[in-house]
This record gives structure tokens, C-alpha cells and sequence, in this order.
């Protein structure tokens, strides 16, 4: 939060950001607008939320290999692999959560500043800090959620992880003893038909759909 703007020497806008004091934003000439009209696209984010489970994963790969087979440039932010590095000092507590979703943010912003389709998958469970990650690219931010039921994500159980945190060796685990909050007015919602769950490539192509019919296939 930008708490104080003053003009420095050479009338350089000088500001106070959180704990960083003194700082000045450099502008360069070639921008976000550039860098669109070269990869003929707009940068964006799509964000995937959903329980541990749910598909968001493998939707963001499926959606990224669509765009790349389409000629366009995505990127994934996957919460579990970002957690083996730039999240590593987090852990599952509610405050770490928010901080995750919050770098994650951040980072996705920067992919969209860039011009490329930025994927983040994770669960990101609270509805204020997804809104906040929608706040920092307006106009750019596409939440989907994955609407699977918990029983469908518990019997797919990958990792073992539901067995663990209903045998109480994991604490604080999504869906059973930590909250979820879901999208309450997001862009897309995946869901089962008729208790069938369609194909990770036929998600990505919904998804695929709605950036082409809202402009962001082209530059
Ligand atoms: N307590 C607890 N709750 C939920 N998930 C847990 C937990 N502990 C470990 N894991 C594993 O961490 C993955 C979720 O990381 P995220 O960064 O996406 O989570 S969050 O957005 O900060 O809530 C999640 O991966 P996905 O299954 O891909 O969602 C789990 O594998
Ligand atoms: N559309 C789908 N149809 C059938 N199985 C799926 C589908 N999407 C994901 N899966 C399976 O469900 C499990 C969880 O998927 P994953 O993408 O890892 O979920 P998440 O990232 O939300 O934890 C995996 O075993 C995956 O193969």
C-alpha cells in the first residue's frame, strides 16, 4: 500500500511502499502494450481455484499445451511447485496461505505485464485474497473454479493426503478441517454433467473459448 507520494529532485515522484521508503517507479518505453503487439496476444491471468484434487493441475497443463498448440504463450503458476521454491518458507497456516496467494499474485501480474497468458493453479481457499489478486490486473483476471465435490477429490486422493487428514496425521488440511470458500461470481465454473467429469481437453478448450470471445487471442 503506497502510503505517501512526494516529489524528489528532478521532480521525480518519490514514494513510501510498505516498508520500503525513498522509492521512485522507473518507467521504460517499451511496455505491456509492446510486448502484445509482438506475441499477438494479451497478457492476462487465469486464475484456477478448487480443492487439493479438483483438477486444477492438469486443466492448467491441458490449457497451456492448448495455447501452445494455438500459437500463444501461457505460463503456469502451480501452488505446489511454487512452494518447492519461491514459497518455501510457507506453510498451511491461514496467514501463510494469504501470503502465498498474495506473492502468487504479484507474480502472475508481472507474467500479464509481460503480455503472456499467466496460469495459476492453487488452491488459493479465501475469497478476499483471490479478489485482491482480481484487483491488482482489472480487466485481466479470468477465476475459474474447479466445482468438484470433496468426494470425488477424496476418492481420486493422488497423493494420499485426504487418507492422512482424515486419519489426522495432516492438520489444517483444505476441505476438511481448514475452509474453503467458493467463488461466489467468477468467470467460468467446471463442473461434473451428469456425474461424469468431462476430459481435462475439452476443459481447456472452454476455457480457450472464453479468452478468444473476450479478446485476449489477439494483440
Ligand atoms: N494442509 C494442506 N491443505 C491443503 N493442501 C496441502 C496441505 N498440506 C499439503 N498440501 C499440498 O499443497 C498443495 C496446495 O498448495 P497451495 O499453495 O495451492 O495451497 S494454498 O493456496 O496456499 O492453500 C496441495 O496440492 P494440490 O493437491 O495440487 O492442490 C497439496 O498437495
Ligand atoms: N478431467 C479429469 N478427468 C478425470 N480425472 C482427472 C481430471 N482432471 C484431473 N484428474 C485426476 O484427478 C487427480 C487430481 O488432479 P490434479 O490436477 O492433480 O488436481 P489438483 O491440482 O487440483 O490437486 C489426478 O489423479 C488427475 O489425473
Amino acid at each position: 500500500m503506497c502510503k505517501e507520494v512526494y516529489a524528489g529532485v528532478n521532480n521525480s515522484v518519490m514514494s513510501t511502499v510498505g516498508k520500503s521508503t525513498n522509492i521512485a517507479w522507473y518507467e521504460c518505453k517499451i511496455g505491456k502494450h509492446e510486448r502484445q503487439q509482438l506475441l499477438k496476444q494479451k497478457g492476462c491471468v487465469v486464475w484456477i481455484t478448487g480443492l487439493s484434487g479438483s483438477g486444477k493441475s492438469t486443466v492448467a497443463c491441458a490449457l497451456s499445451r492448448e495455447l501452445y498448440s494455438r500459437g500463444y504463450l501461457a505460463y503456469v503458476l502451480d501452488g505446489d511447485n511454487l512452494r518447492h521454491g519461491l514459497n518455501r518458507d510457507l506453510s498451511f497456516s491461514a496467514e501463510d496461505r494469504s501470503e502465498n496467494i498474495r506473492r502468487v499474485g504479484e507474480v502472475a501480474k508481472l507474467f500479464a505485464d509481460a503480455g503472456v497468458i499467466c496460469i495459476a493453479s492453487l488452491i488459493s481457499p479465501y475469497r478476499s485474497e483471490r479478489d485482491a489478486c482480481r484487483a491488482m490486473v482489472p480487466d485481466s483476471f479470468i477465476e475459474v473454479f474447479m466445482d468438484m465435490p470433496l468426494e470425488l477429490c477424496e476418492a481420486r486422493d493422488p497423493k494420499g493426503l485426504y487418507k492422512l487428514a482424515r486419519a489426522g496425521k495432516i492438520k489444517g488440511f483444505t476441505g476438511i478441517d481448514d475452509p474453503y470458500e467458493a467463488p461466489l461470481n467468477c468467470e467460468l465454473v467446471i463442473q461434473m454433467k451428469n456425474g461424469e467429469c468431462s476430459s481435462p481437453s475439452s476443459m481447456a478448450e472452454q476455457i480457450t473459448m472464453y479468452l478468444d470471445e473476450k479478446g485476449f487471442l489477439k494483440a
